[in-house]
């Protein structure tokens, strides 16, 4: 009792002796720093007509993955089979003798070698006459004839090889197919759609918008333009983040716009508004389609397709996620299009070490987290809470101690969400406590630990959550707080624990597994205050 009196109201420091190393680290985290670690660690591997009419909206047996995969240090979907490698090489030496001598054999030699390819990459795609999938990024200047300016940026950011989803992925893409993609959160679906799409748009045009990327929300929309920006540089391309003003103030007939980066809120104002016109729109990428495909945002995403009014648009589909009625709905509305996912459909990483830690009540949530925070605050941290209010109430009570919090939730006007991301980014909070609007594709560099305050809602929701770490084949941690209220739903999040290969106390598994609804449980506010207090201030 004394003890957690005393983590309840002496409050936490981050032990900054303790984790000189990694306070080092986070303090001087940039971009660039980071790119660098990825380079290590990729080196350190081995290597329509239906569509005018329709609304716009767009199966698993899963085979257990062995425990005994490599650890960390990178994901499933980076790792390469030397075997394999090795076959692969020796296969491809024999076949160039063979080449002139029999087509047919050469055609059946290709189809092994991809085949090899994918499983040394964990690809798994379907469709008819599926393009190779890449061995280099500098096959897309050979195969594809891509300007040196991207070459040149991919290698500046880094990126060494291209991640599995890019490998197969790009071809795809550049072969003018349509494809909806599912890869692991931080396995670089960005650079996947980005690039095919500044390399078949080849020249920057005065000609109107040409690709759309929708993103279910601000923050992403705004990391993708700036990614993007990073992959322009040296062109005269034009990537443009639809931001309130451009929305009111723009005129996008005089704008000089290839790449246009929206949510689809403010990309449908502007299109009810006849501000802008699609018409010549040649690619629409729906990033996180999953969420896109929510019935919220539905009304938005048909009035965005049936804008983009081009018949011979290519549409792809990204997600980490990707339930099978999406899937249904895509390929009801997509033409031959391929299907990509690498690993396995709606996995959490399994770069990331996930944990559950039974809280008890929600008084019992906020002593495990100052306990946790008392006996090692490893920054960053990124806390998940279910509503805005309870991202306000948390807040309030982590905002007088030493931990340096941030807060974002929808509440906050868009200049103090930018605020609240840049400073966790710079290293300037340690702690950001948040809803699900930065849940999805949010690329912060080295969060060291996700911790679910408030059980998530979803499967999905959980997926994208613990994926802020772990990404780029980084290690991360997750810790998920439950109570009595979440119960019925821990055996699911137990199945995703045991499919990444993270450990589960065997009473977990013998629960009985509850199809998810989604979980918002009425919870008692986040206080510290004793109740006769707060039944005081009531009166
Ligand atoms: N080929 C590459 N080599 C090394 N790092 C890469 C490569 N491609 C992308 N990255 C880096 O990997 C990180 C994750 O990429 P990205 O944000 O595109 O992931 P994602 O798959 O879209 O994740 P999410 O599902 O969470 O949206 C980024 O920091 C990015 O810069």
């Amino acid at each position: 009792m004394e003890k957690s009196s005393y983590f309840l109201f002496g409050g936490t420091n981050f032990n900054k002796k303790k984790f000189a190393p990694d306070f080092a680290k986070f303090k001087n985290c940039t971009e660039d720093d980071d790119s660098n670690k990825k380079v290590n660690f990729f080196v350190e591997e081995e290597d329509t007509e239906e569509q005018k009419e329709k609304v716009v909206v767009f199966s698993k047996k899963r085979k257990r993955r062995s425990s005994n995969s490599v650890p960390v240090e990178g994901f499933d979907v980076f790792k390469s089979s030397k075997k394999a490698l090795a076959k692969g090489k020796a296969e491809e030496g024999n076949t160039k003798n063979d080449i002139l001598e029999d087509p047919k054999k050469e055609l059946n030699r290709q189809i092994e070698r991809d085949a090899l390819s994918r499983k040394q990459y964990n690809i798994h795609v379907s469709g008819n006459n599926i393009p190779p999938p890449l061995k280099s990024f500098a096959e897309l200047s050979s195969r594809y004839g891509c300007e040196g300016y991207i070459l040149g940026n991919l290698a500046e950011l880094g990126f060494k090889e291209p991640t599995p989803i890019q490998r197969q992925a790009i071809p795809i893409l550049l072969s003018g197919r349509e494809c909806f993609a599912c890869a692991p959160t931080g396995s670089g679906k960005t650079v996947a759609f980005i690039c095919p799409m500044l390399i078949k748009l080849k020249h920057p045009s005065t000609d109107g918008i040409r690709a759309v990327i929708l993103s279910p929300a601000r923050e992403l929309a705004a990391q993708t333009a700036r990614e993007g920006k990073k992959l322009i540089k040296g062109s005269n391309f034009h990537i443009r983040l639809m931001t309130k003003p451009l929305v009111k103030t723009a005129d996008f007939s005089k704008l000089r716009c290839d790449v246009l980066i929206s949510t689809p809120m403010r990309l449908k104002r502007a299109i009810k508004a006849k501000k802008i016109d699609l018409s010549k729109v040649e690619y629409l990428v729906l990033d996180e389609s999953d969420k896109l495909f929510e019935q919220s945002l539905l009304k938005q995403i048909d009035c965005v397709v049936k804008a983009c009014s081009n018949p011979s648009i290519i549409r792809s589909l990204f997600s980490a996620t990707l339930p099978d009625s999406v899937e249904e709905l895509a390929r009801s509305i997509m033409h031959d299009a391929v299907r990509v996912i690498i690993g396995r459909k709606n996995t959490a990483s399994e770069t990331v070490k996930q944990k559950l830690v039974f809280a008890g009540t929600e008084e019992g949530k906020l002593l495990a987290l100052r306990q946790s925070f008392a006996e090692s605050l490893n920054p960053p941290v990124l806390i998940f809470v279910q509503s805005k209010e309870r991202a306000k109430e948390l807040y309030d009570e982590l905002k007088c101690e030493n931990i340096r919090a941030g807060v974002i939730h929808s509440d906050l006007p868009p200049g103090e969400r930018e605020n609240a991301v840049d400073q966790f980014r710079a290293g300037e909070k340690w702690v950001l406590i948040a809803t699900d609007v930065i849940a999805r594709g949010m690329d912060f560099k080295g969060i060291n630990c996700v911790i679910n305050y408030d059980f998530p809602d979803s499967a999905s929701a959980y997926i994208h959550r613990i994926g802020r770490s772990g990404r780029a084949g980084r290690s991360g941690e997750a810790i998920t707080f439950y109570t009595e209220q979440d119960v019925p739903f821990l055996r699911n999040i137990a199945n995703m624990m045991m499919s990444s290969g993270c450990e589960v106390p065997s009473w977990i598994m013998s629960l009985k597994k509850k199809k998810w609804r989604k979980h918002r449980p009425r919870r008692d506010s986040i206080s510290t205050q004793p109740k006769a207090d707060k039944n005081d201030k009531d009166v």
